[in-house]
């Protein structure tokens, strides 16, 4: 930066006062020459400093407009595919699978790893790695490589847990014996029933058990958090069971996308329908025998649109019911099991009393009971603790512990 021009000095001069007339006359002259000459300097400066400011004003203007740009540029998301020496990487575009050698700005060269998902603009410049936050693919998709659900966690839905068992345990375990009787396993398995019955922990349960990843996607986030991204969230799913084999993917509240047609033909309707469309396309080009299999779960069953439930999409339907009185026994044990509760406890009583309860709903009703106890500073938990649990929660209006006004199954 260039430094100020320096002030010039203001001229000063003493007067004789017993000179002559014409002697002052002269002195006063030099002293009015020398304060025109600060004065051109001054004015001087002053037009140089005014030619900064405007050449400064531009400059700004140049940055503003180019911040513009930039705001206003889409990019798009690649995920990187290599990274090469001298800061140059390979990256692979979604939707066209174009790939590209591409440069990374050194700025952010050492963040850039092989895997990553990042924003290029037009000339596949990458501008950010996209974290955790802002990868959608990681937001939408919950992923444990290692789920840690056992089926002795799970109470009250022997039925059903075998019949998960046989329609997709099985197949991944045991392809031969399917090619031997000739027959394709269930493409997809359909659970369906009312909320916190086990559904979620049925699917982890077979995931722990056979070994495989299990990939987990909410349909209402899908169409609540990712418009517009929809179809392409559902084909990174497959993309991501296929580079994770053995993998289970569990589509929650699949109603959210595949909801029988309405009348209102707005564009989210437009959305939700590509999305379904999307799912179809992927499950009618899978290959029953492979390494993934397909859980999805609803409790609304209802509202599902028919089209999913043919042959080769989601043709084995299990329902998960609400527990009944054995059902909630077993759930109250299991919930209990690393408790320190009194041998008092009548499990068979408490079930009686929690007669509409399901899974979820028995094990809130546990930690409940555990408060009093904490409450009271004891460490073990009594049978009393329980039915004050019971009564509080059917007086709290305040909680959703109970929670049949959303409930929607039929
Ligand atoms: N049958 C059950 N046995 C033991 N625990 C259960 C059972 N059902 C539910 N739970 C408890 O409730 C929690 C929630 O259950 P889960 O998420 O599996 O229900 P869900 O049927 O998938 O519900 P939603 O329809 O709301 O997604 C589980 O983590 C578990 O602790």
């Amino acid at each position: 930066m260039s430094r100020s021009p320096s002030v010039p000095e203001r001229p000063h001069r003493e007067i004789d006062p017993d000179l002559s007339d014409d002697e002052r006359l002269e002195a006063l002259r030099g002293h009015f020459e020398d304060l025109t000459d600060v004065r051109d300097q001054l004015s001087e400066q002053l037009d140089a400093a005014d030619e900064r400011r405007e050449r400064l004003r531009e400059k700004v203007n140049t940055v503003e407009r180019e911040n513009e740009t930039l705001k206003s540029s889409s990019l798009y998301i690649s995920t990187v595919e290599d990274v090469l020496e001298d800061d140059e990487v390979v990256v692979k575009q979604h939707g066209n699978n174009q790939e590209v050698l591409t440069d990374v700005s050194p700025r952010i060269a050492e963040s850039v790893e092989s895997g990553d998902r990042v924003a290029v603009n037009d000339s596949f410049s990458i501008q950010t790695v996209l974290d955790t936050e802002t990868d959608a693919r990681a937001q939408a998709m919950e992923i444990a490589e290692k789920p840690d659900v056992s089926y002795d966690e799970i109470g009250g839905i022997d039925e059903q847990v075998t019949e998960v068992r046989e329609a997709v345990e099985q197949p991944l375990d045991d392809p031969e014996l399917f090619e031997d009787v000739g027959i394709e396993p269930p493409s997809g398995v359909l659970l369906h029933g009312p909320p916190g019955t086990g559904k979620t922990m049925l699917a982890k349960a077979v995931a722990t058990e056979t070994n495989a990843t299990f990939i987990k996607m909410a349909g209402s986030e899908l169409v609540r958090k990712f418009i517009g991204e929809g179809s392409r969230l559902v084909r990174d799913l497959f993309e991501m069971a296929r580079e994770r084999e053995p993998a289970i993917i569990f589509i929650d509240e699949i109603d959210a996308i595949a909801a029988k047609r309405t009348e209102s033909k707005t564009s989210g309707d437009a959305e939700v329908q590509r999305t379904m469309m999307q799912l179809l396309s992927e499950m009618d080009g899978f290959e029953a025998r492979g390494e993934i299999r397909i859980i999805a779960a609803t409790n609304r069953f209802d509202m599902l649109d028919r089209a999913i439930l043919r042959p080769g999409r989601f043709d084995r339907l299990i329902e998960v019911p609400e527990p009944n009185q054995d059902g909630r026994e077993q759930i109250l044990e299991i919930h209990t099991r690393e408790m320190a509760i009194a041998d008092e406890i009548d499990f068979a009583d408490l079930a009686a009393e929690t007669e509409g309860y399901s899974g979820a709903e028995i094990e809130s009703l546990a930690t409940e009971a555990g408060m009093f106890a904490v409450r009271d500073d004891r460490t073990e938990v009594n049978h009393e603790d329980f039915t004050n649990a019971i009564e509080k929660i059917e007086n709290d209006d305040s909680s959703d512990v109970i929670s049949s006004a959303g409930y929607f199954y039929q």
